[in-house]
């Protein structure tokens, strides 16, 4: 949020279990160009946090470290069991995404500190990568030479991970100062540029990922759990001003372009939970491929992601109608139900399996036994259980051995 224009716009924080709201009202505070409105409108929003940081003297005042003990640890606790987990951040320009997420010398953001948090964790691998989404071309921000940094990226997908971005650099850290060392690097190489809300407007879309690996032991068996944490931070939404160069224009009807199709598929996702809640099959077309930042979200979007949205308001009360179109946006991305599993090794997933079918096997031949004591009219049944019994733990021990 801009912290230095008071506002018409005001979101108030009540109750912790009531929703949040966004007043209209009718004053104007510390401003006297504004044209007063005298009608109040109340639009209620249902938010899982909702956070002030216009002013650190606020006895509401949201820190980043507030921030992160909310948001970053629940990032950090996903992945390490195993899950893949996306956070990003969306709003109107200006209103405080690269804040939120990257922060300030003096005031650090989620990913640096989510950086910090994983250093504390024991992994054997941890790569990071970090690209940028601009006038729908991906490019990588981690590559050195001006030749290389400029060329874009193709994005594919593979029939089991998903969509990727091929040849895009990864670097192994070891630990958190070589994974900020890489942040700084990518940020400095991001695309920027001068609007009329923003001095220092980022004008494309970054993904900062750190993929990392964890050793474990499983059913007796040494096994891996690789996690993804995916970063974003969206590139401003704005209107456009026919003042604005050719560039400019170009930049900013991508931008919106994408984000408009990120709202598109977090409408027809939220669509589809909907139907699937009312026990409805049939499911509309999801248009993934419609921007490349979909396309590359898409796991974290609708599939095997944690996925957390932050939206992000501007206190103005110039920007009424984007703070309203971002908390439209934010209450459908909400109802978005993921699933979510744990990338654990397949062998390890098959033992596990197998294993529980045995339990519940050996669960059925002995409420059979109780139910039937006569063994003539138990022995047919009981043979054939017995049988997948014997033949589930020859798999297993097959696995196990040959792993
Ligand atoms: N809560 C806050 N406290 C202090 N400063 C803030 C806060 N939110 C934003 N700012 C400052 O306001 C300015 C704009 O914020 P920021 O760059 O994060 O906006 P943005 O939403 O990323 O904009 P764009 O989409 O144009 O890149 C920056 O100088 C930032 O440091």
């Amino acid at each position: 949020m801009i912290p230095y224009i008071q506002s018409k716009l005001v979101i108030k924080r009540s109750n912790n279990n009531l929703p949040y709201t966004l007043v209209s009202s009718s004053k104007l505070d510390g401003r006297a160009d504004g044209v007063v409105d005298s009608r109040e409108k109340l639009l209620e929003f249902c938010f899982d946090y909702c956070y002030w940081s216009v002013d650190p003297a606020d006895p509401h005042y949201a820190s980043q470290e507030e921030v992160f003990q909310d948001l970053g640890v629940s990032v950090l606790s996903g992945s390490s069991e195993g899950y893949n987990v996306c956070l990003f951040a969306y709003g109107q320009t200006g209103s405080g995404k690269t804040y939120t997420m990257m922060g300030t010398p003096d005031s650090i953001g989620l990913t640096p500190r989510i950086c910090q948090g994983l250093s504390s964790y024991e992994c054997y691998i941890c790569l990071c990568s970090f690209l940028e989404i601009y006038n729908e071309r991906v490019r990588d921000l981690l590559r050195g030479g001006e030749q290389k940094k400029r060329a874009s990226l193709r994005v594919r997908e593979h029939p089991e991970k998903g969509p990727y971005v091929q040849d895009l650099s990864q670097h192994v850290v070891s630990d958190c100062k070589q994974a900020m060392d890489l942040l700084e690097e990518g940020i400095a190489n991001r695309m920027t540029a001068a609007t009329h809300n923003h001095d220092a407007s980022s004008r494309s879309h970054a993904i900062f990922t750190i993929q990392y690996t964890q050793a474990i032991l499983e059913n007796n068996l040494p096994s891996e759990i690789v996690s993804k944490i995916n970063l974003v931070d969206l590139a401003g939404s704005e209107r456009a001003d026919p003042h604005y160069c050719r560039d400019r224009l170009t930049e900013g009807s991508n931008i919106n372009k994408s984000l408009v199709t990120l709202g598109i598929v977090i409408s027809a996702l939220a669509q589809n939970c909907q139907m699937s809640s009312m026990g409805r099959r049939r499911h509309c077309f999801i248009p993934y491929r419609d921007s490349v930042l979909t396309w590359l979200l898409k796991d974290s979007l609708g599939g095997n992601s944690k996925t957390i949205m932050i939206a992000t308001v501007s206190p103005s009360a110039n920007s009424y109608n984007e703070t309203l179109s971002t908390l439209r946006y934010a209450a459908h991305a909400r109802n978005i139900v993921n699933k979510p599993r744990v990338n654990e090794d397949a062998n390890v997933r098959l033992i596990r399996e197998l294993r529980e079918e045995i339990d519940r096997l050996k669960s059925m031949l002995l409420s059979f036994e109780m139910r039937n004591p006569s063994p003539s009219l138990s022995d047919e049944r009981d043979g054939n259980l017995s049988d997948i019994v014997l033949q589930n733990e020859l798999k297993v021990t097959h696995i196990v051995t040959s792993a």
